[in-house]
C-alpha cells in the first residue's frame, strides 16, 4: 500500500531526488525543472512582497541555482538585486551553470549584503543538505537570523533536514518556503515546521505517475486520506459498536471517564466503564450516559457486543492492569492502549509485542516520547519521528500514534501520516486521554486501526482548536468533538 496519488504525499530529499531524475529520463530537462522552481519563487516574492532591495543568497549546489533563477526573475522585473554565490563554479550541475551565466557575475560576500536588505532569499542548502551547518555558513545564517528583512526559503530552510525536520548545526528561520511537487517530512516535523514559516507547494513540471515508481509510504494527515463512519438515520445503537474503557483504581477515576466521554463523543453507539465497585461509585457521581461495570474484563468480554476497548488512561502500573492488557490483546476486539497499558510493560515488551502479533491487527498505541523511549528501547527517536513510528509499529505488531504537537502515526505496513494541526494549548493535562477516547470511539465504529488513529488525531487537534485560546482544559474537549468530526466530515 502505498500513497502515490495524493496531493498530500510527502516526500524524503532521497526520494524527491528520484522524482527528479525520473522525469529528466521522461523528457524534462534538468533545466526546464531548475527554471520552473526558480520562477515559481520569483513568483511568490513578486505576491507576497512589496518591492524593495533583495538579497539571493546562493549555495554550491541545485539549491543554489534555483536562486540565480530567482535573482534573474526579479531583476527582470524590477527589483534591486544583489546575488551571492558559493562553491566551486567547476562542480555546478549543468543546470546551474545555464542559469549563471544568465545572471553574470555574483558579488563577492560581504556582511552588508545581508544586512542591506529588505528581504533575503535563502537558496544555500535544500534537499542536499546532509551534515551540520558551520563555519562561514553558519556565521551567514546567524546575520541573517538576526537581521529584520524576513527571508523567503527555496525547498527547505538552509540547515533543516528535509527527511526529520531536526536542526543540522544551525538553520534559517525563514518567514515562508516555497517546496516542489510534493511538500517533505521537514516540513511538517517539529522544530522545522517552524522554521519553515508558511510552507507554499509549486508544481514543476513532474508528472505525478512518477510516484508510483517511488511508492512513497508518508503522508500529511488529513479528512482526504481516511471517511469517518457515517451516521445512519436507521442505525441501532448497537451497529456504532460499544465501546469498553477500563477505569483506575478509586481515586484515580477522572482518566478514564475522560476517555469514556470522549469515545461516546466522537459517536460510539454505547460505551462501559469496566472496573472494581469502588471507583464505579466515584464514576456514578460524574456519569449518566455511560454504563458502568465491575465484572473481571475477560468475562465481561464474553459479551460478543463489547466490540472495542480503551485499557491504560489512569489504570495505574498495576498487574492488575498488566493482566487486563494482555486479556483485552487475546479477545481479538478493536483495541486502544495507552499510558499505564503501555508502562507495564517496560521491563518485558516481547511480552506486549508477541501478543500483539497473535491478533488481526486491530490495535492502537499512543506513547508520548518518555513512554516511547522506555518502550522501545532500540528504536532511536533521534533518527527521526516518521522513522521511529515506523519502526516501532513493525517491532510491536500495533498502529503507533508518536504523540506530540507533531504526532506521528505509523502502520505496521509502513504506511506512516505526520499531523499538524495540534494548537500549541492542546498540550495540557488529560488531553492524552481524551485522545485514547475518540480513536477508541472510531474503531468501536469499525474504522481499522490505522484510520481511527488518524482521524482521531486529527478531531482531536481540530476540537482544541475549535477552543480557540489559551485557558483550555482536557474536559473541555470531549463536547467539542461533534463539531470536529462535522468540519472533518
Ligand atoms: N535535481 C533537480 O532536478 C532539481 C532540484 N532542485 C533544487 O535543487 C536542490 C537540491 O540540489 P542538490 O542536490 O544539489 O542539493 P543542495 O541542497 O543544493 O546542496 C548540495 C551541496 O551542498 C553541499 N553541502 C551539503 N551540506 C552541506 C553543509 N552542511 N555545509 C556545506 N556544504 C554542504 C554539498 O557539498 P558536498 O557534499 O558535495 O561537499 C553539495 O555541493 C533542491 O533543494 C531544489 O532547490 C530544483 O531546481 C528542481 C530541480
Ligand atoms: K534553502
Amino acid at each position: 500500500m502505498s500513497y502515490f496519488d495524493s496531493e498530500l504525499t510527502l516526500l524524503t530529499p532521497e526520494e524527491m531526488g528520484r522524482a527528479d531524475s525520473l522525469s529528466i529520463e521522461a523528457g524534462t530537462s534538468e533545466i526546464e525543472l531548475m527554471g520552473n522552481a526558480g520562477r515559481a519563487v520569483g513568483q511568490y516574492i513578486v505576491e507576497h512582497y512589496p518591492r524593495a532591495p533583495v538579497s539571493v543568497l546562493c549555495g554550491p549546489g541545485n539549491n543554489g541555482g534555483d536562486g540565480f533563477v530567482i535573482g534573474c526573475y526579479l531583476r527582470d522585473r524590477g527589483w534591486p538585486v544583489r546575488l551571492v554565490q558559493f562553491g566551486d563554479k567547476d562542480r555546478y550541475s549543468a543546470a546551474s551553470m545555464y542559469y549563471l551565466q544568465q545572471w553574470g557575475n555574483p558579488e563577492t560576500y560581504s556582511p552588508e549584503i545581508i544586512e542591506d536588505a529588505s528581504l533575503l532569499v535563502d537558496s544555500l542548502f535544500g534537499a542536499g543538505l546532509d551534515r551540520p551547518i558551520a563555519g562561514a555558513f553558519a556565521d551567514i545564517v546567524r546575520l541573517a537570523n538576526e537581521t529584520l528583512a524576513p527571508t523567503v526559503a527555496v525547498d527547505m530552510p538552509t540547515g533543516v533536514h528535509g527527511a526529520t525536520g531536526q536542526v543540522l548545526g544551525t538553520a534559517i528561520q525563514a518567514d515562508a518556503t516555497i517546496t516542489f511537487f510534493r511538500k517533505k517530512p521537514g516540513h511538517l516535523l517539529l522544530p522545522g515546521r517552524e522554521l519553515c514559516g508558511n510552507v507554499a507547494l509549486r508544481q514543476i513540471g513532474i508528472e505525478k505517475q512518477v510516484l508510483r515508481l517511488i511508492e512513497p509510504q508518508t503522508i500529511e494527515n488529513h479528512p482526504k486520506n481516511w471517511r469517518l463512519p457515517t451516521a445512519n438515520v436507521a442505525g441501532h445503537k448497537y451497529s456504532k459498536g460499544h465501546c469498553v474503557v477500563v477505569s483506575g483504581p478509586r481515586g484515580a477515576t477522572g482518566a478514564a471517564r475522560m476517555s469514556a466521554l470522549s469515545a461516546l463523543r466522537a459517536g460510539a453507539g454505547l460505551v462501559t466503564i469496566n472496573g472494581e465497585r469502588a471507583a464505579l461509585k466515584e464514576h456514578a457521581s460524574h456519569l449518566t450516559a455511560i454504563m458502568l461495570r465491575d465484572e473481571p474484563l475477560s468475562e465481561l468480554l464474553n459479551d460478543e457486543r463489547f466490540n472495542a476497548l480503551v485499557v491504560g488512561p489512569g489504570n495505574g502500573v498495576s498487574d492488575a492492569t498488566y493482566h487486563n492488557v494482555l486479556t483485552a490483546i487475546a479477545s481479538n476486539r478493536a483495541l486502544l492502549l495507552d499510558a499505564d497499558a503501555l508502562n507495564c510493560f517496560n521491563s518485558d515488551p516481547e511480552t506486549i509485542f508477541n501478543a500483539i502479533k497473535k491478533t488481526n491487527g486491530n490495535v492502537v498505541m499512543t506513547p508520548h516520547a518518555g513512554e516511547f523511549g522506555r518502550l522501545f528501547k532500540n528504536v532511536e527517536l533521534s533518527a527521526g519521528k516518521v522513522e521511529a513510528a515506523r519502526k516501532a509499529a513493525e517491532i510491536s505488531g500495533a498502529v503507533i500514534v508518536l504523540k506530540g504537537a507533531d504526532s506521528v502515526i505509523a502502520s505496521p505496513d509502513g504506511r506512516a501520516a505526520i499531523n499538524s494541526n495540534a494548537p500549541p494549548w492542546l498540550a495540557t493535562a488529560g488531553s492524552g486521554d481524551v485522545l485514547a477516547g475518540i480513536i477508541g470511539g472510531l474503531q468501536a465504529q469499525g474504522m481499522e486501526a490505522f484510520d481511527a488513529a488518524c482521524a482521531g488525531v486529527y478531531v482531536h487537534g481540530l476540537a482544541a482548536a475549535q477552543y480557540g485560546g489559551e485557558g483550555m482544559i482536557a474536559t473541555d474537549l470531549p463536547q467539542l468533538v461533534p463539531s470536529a468530526l462535522a468540519v472533518a466530515r
